[in-house]
């Protein structure tokens, strides 16, 4: 494996699993303070309704009490209802989110302070006292007449048939709930507060009633919770809902609007499960819906008098892990920039400390000895590296140096033995005493020659000479002379031939050979001719003979355009044959295959 990845493999495994660990604490870490701080928020929403709750009923128990008390002991006259305009009006301005505040005598006057459930209009007056037959009137009232213009005409109407009249009269002398009811004319759901009103004899006098519309508290609940797309609603502790802050968890059933729905009967899954959950009696919970997972927090408001509501919050969680994971999105995304920092910081290192150390290798095993010499004096910070290198460089330069000194000696002694080789050859093939061609050479000429002329049908010619009674002349003049002469015949004979080809070669003792290719017993014999007299030439006394005064050759000769079915011994015998002819006839002699030679 290359020293680049040796290095960086480790060193980026080791990041990425820095990164992997890192980011999956940040993420648990992250997870859990969320979900905490989720659930503190869950609380937090609950405690607001239960503040907004209790500061909206607060007033519907403080007015009905200092009403019943202040009409119970003669304060306000309950005899004379016209006298309650005043302060029912003032105590109206006084709390804006009431839509009544009203006062009913047993015989069936009635007077109150009012206003329309949906309106932000100043009160007026509703009485039934100022006709004959109790019909109900809206009166505006001005400064001079407390009672004022009637604006609007009613029904006769008896407030002793009512509901908040008859449930006071239920729970005498405690203050009592109303039922939550809508308001005629109106598509809203109100709440009432009533109590008795009596005599110091304790004989009930009437009753002091006040009531609000509901409907701000669906638009606190909106808006509570608008921004965490979730919802929040009210119950009573039977699980009938009172308000919801969504227009698509309805108050009522599509068929009925005057009949509010239950929690565990409501078309909403959502409400339905937590419905189920309120009769469990369980507060805080996640629930699932659809494969999407909610918070829900859940509290039982007192509202006094034996009334309680549940106060509910119902978050998507992924409202609060969202900004989690975006946190830890974002960090793990610096975090992995970091490391493709840190990789390419790693690589340049890795490259800058591997790259001298690769080249020197690449080198070192391409036996590139001028490449390892030619490497830079300088090409890494690196102090170890740069030591290798320079090390490396002296070696190859002193090696290189013994390489060249080695090459020159071999070199010198190649050429000394291939002299010596050549001197060898030339000896080996040479007479060693006359130092003309010997009787290897003439194997080796004959062998080829012959080929040669079976190849072309060209004729061949062989000579065979030997010196004439040389044996007399050793014995004479010594073998010292003797020598002397052979060198001198064999020297003169050499001298002859002139074309490539022609070979003179001692055969043996004082015997000569001579090989005459393309030559015709014409031509060799015109050859050994010119050898007999090169000889005679020579003019080597000798007085040891008779025969001859001088030392003087015979010669045989043989001539053959050979085949393939010839033998190069047949040529040779027959120019033997012939020199022995020659012998035979007196020496000093060419013989040839002609009759008269
Ligand atoms: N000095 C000397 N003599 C040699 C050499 N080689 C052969 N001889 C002699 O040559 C002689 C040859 O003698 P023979 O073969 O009897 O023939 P010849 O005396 O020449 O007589 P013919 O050939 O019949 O004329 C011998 O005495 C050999 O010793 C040599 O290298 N040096």
């Amino acid at each position: 494996m290359p020293l680049r990845l040796v290095i960086i493999i480790p060193f980026t495994l080791l990041f990425t699993l820095a990164t992997a660990i890192i980011s999956g604490i940040l993420l648990y870490n992250n997870h859990a303070a969320s979900r905490e701080a989720a659930q503190q928020s869950m609380v937090q929403y609950t405690d607001s309704m239960a503040d907004y709750v209790s500061g909206l009923v607060a007033p519907l128990h403080q007015i009905v009490r200092v009403n019943r008390d202040a009409l119970s002991n003669g304060s306000l006259d309950i005899h004379r209802p016209a006298s309650l305009a005043a302060p029912l009006l003032r105590q109206m301005r006084l709390y804006k989110h009431l839509t009544f505040i009203s006062v009913a005598s047993t015989d069936g006057r009635y007077i109150a302070s009012a206003r329309d459930p949906d309106s932000q209009q100043p009160p007026h007056l509703a009485v039934n006292f100022i006709s004959s037959n109790a019909e109900l009137g809206a009166h505006r009232p001005t400064e001079q007449d407390l009672i004022g213009q009637r604006i609007t005409q009613l029904p006769p109407y008896d407030p002793r048939q009512r509901p908040f009249y008859i449930s006071a009269i239920h729970a005498h002398p405690d203050i009592s709930w109303g039922n939550i009811s809508r308001y005629i004319g109106f598509p809203v759901f109100g709440l009432g507060v009533s109590a008795t009103i009596t005599n110091e004899e304790g004989e009930i006098l009437g009753v002091s009633a006040t009531g609000m519309a509901l409907t701000q508290i669906s638009d606190f609940l909106a808006s509570l919770v608008a921004e965490d797309r979730g919802y929040a609603f009210i119950a009573e502790s039977d699980g009938t809902l009172v308000a919801t802050s969504a227009p698509d968890m309805p108050l009522t059933s599509a068929e009925d609007d005057t009949h509010r729905l239950k929690l565990s009967a409501h078309p909403s899954p959502l409400l339905q499960t937590i419905g189920k959950l309120t009769q469990q009696q369980q507060i805080s919970e996640s629930i699932d819906i659809s494969g999407e997972l909610y918070l829900l927090n859940l509290q039982k408001l007192e509202l006094g008098f034996g009334n309680s509501w549940w106060l509910g919050v119902v978050i998507p969680e992924q409202t609060f892990t969202s900004a989690v994971i975006q946190s830890t999105y974002r960090a793990v995304t610096l975090i992995v920039l970091m490391l493709v920092l840190i990789t390419l910081v790693g690589f340049y290192l890795a490259h800058s400390i591997a790259s001298p150390i690769s080249k020197i290798a690449s080198l070192a095993q391409s036996g590139s000895l001028s490449g390892l010499q030619s490497l830079p004096q300088k090409n890494t910070l690196i102090r170890e590296v740069t030591y290798l290198s320079d090390t490396v460089r002296s070696l190859a330069s002193e090696l290189q140096k013994a390489i060249t000194e080695l090459e020159s000696r071999v070199k010198k002694r190649t050429a000394a033995l291939r002299k010596a080789n050549l001197k060898l050859k030339k000896q080996s093939r040479q007479d060693g005493l006359t130092g003309i061609a010997n009787r290897r050479t003439f194997d080796e000429t004959i062998d080829q020659e012959w080929k040669r002329a079976v190849r072309h049908r060209h004729p061949l010619s062989m000579i065979i000479a030997d010196i004439d009674y040389f044996k007399s002349f050793n014995d004479h003049y010594g073998h010292q002379k003797g020598d002397d002469a052979l060198k001198a015949v064999a020297k003169a004979l050499d001298q002859q031939p002139q074309r490539p080809g022609e070979t003179v070669c001692r055969y043996g003792g004082e015997e000569f050979a001579v090989i005459l290719p393309q030559t015709d017993e014409q031509g060799a014999t015109e050859m050994a001719e010119k050898m007999r007299q090169a000889i005679i030439d020579l003019n080597l006394e000798r007085d040891d003979i008779d025969e001859h005064d001088r030392v003087t050759l015979s010669l045989g000769i043989a001539t053959i355009i050979p085949d393939n079915n010839d033998k190069v011994s047949t040529l040779f015998k027959q120019a033997d044959r012939r020199l022995y002819q020659a012998k035979e006839a007196g020496r000093n002699r060419t013989k040839t295959g002609k009759k008269d030679s």
